[in-house]
């Protein structure tokens, strides 16, 4: 299924943006142990890239997403299903029309959970500037132009996993 193309068209653009974007594969492995129940599996973040399908643990939660205000709301375990998040690169992309997600994963209980997520990241070589139509004097541009790589790596370097980042890269 092509969301980052349902996605654009649902804002109006043509559907063909991302279909050549470069896409990462990562199986996670949580070895919850009674000692790390309260704990976190994984730290608050936002996904770098422009969005994550993840098929999560059908049994073992653990997964939050931050809202508005800043309160965790638990994702539970949904068998069947698939989760959509979106990272950093849209709300670049889109000129601050989509917005990143935090999410963190905490450990609820002392069970091996594994998740397997498929990263849609950015264009692999040219910048991620956002559509024309999604730039104009009520919309100015909010960020610079850089590639999703030189990104990644500010993000590594300053260790701004949570999307702070993005203030770093505003025009
Ligand atoms: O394991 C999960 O539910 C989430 C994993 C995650 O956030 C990630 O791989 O970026
Ligand atoms: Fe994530």
């Amino acid at each position: 299924m092509d969301i980052g193309g349902k996605i654009a068209e649902s804002m109006g653009l043509k559907s063909d943006y991302c279909k050549e974007w470069p896409c990462q594969f990562r199986i996670n492995k949580y070895h919850f142990t009674p000692q790390s129940v309260g704990s976190a599996g994984v730290q608050l973040h936002t996904d770098s890239g422009f969005l994550t399908i993840l098929q999560d643990d059908e049994n073992v939660g653990g997964l939050e997403v931050m809202d508005k205000s800043g309160e965790f709301v638990a994702v539970d375990p949904l068998p069947g299903s698939l989760l959509v998040n979106l990272g950093d690169m849209a709300t670049v992309w889109s000129n601050g029309r989509l917005h990143t997600v935090k999410h963190r994963v905490q450990c609820k209980e002392a069970k091996t959970r594994v998740s397997i997520a498929t990263f849609l990241l950015g264009p692999k070589e040219e910048a991620v500037d956002p559509p024309p139509e999604l730039v104009d004097s009520d919309h100015p541009r909010l960020y610079n132009s850089f590639t999703y790589e030189e990104y990644r790596k500010l993000r590594l370097s300053t260790e701004l996993q949570a999307g702070e980042a993005l203030a770093l890269v505003r025009n």
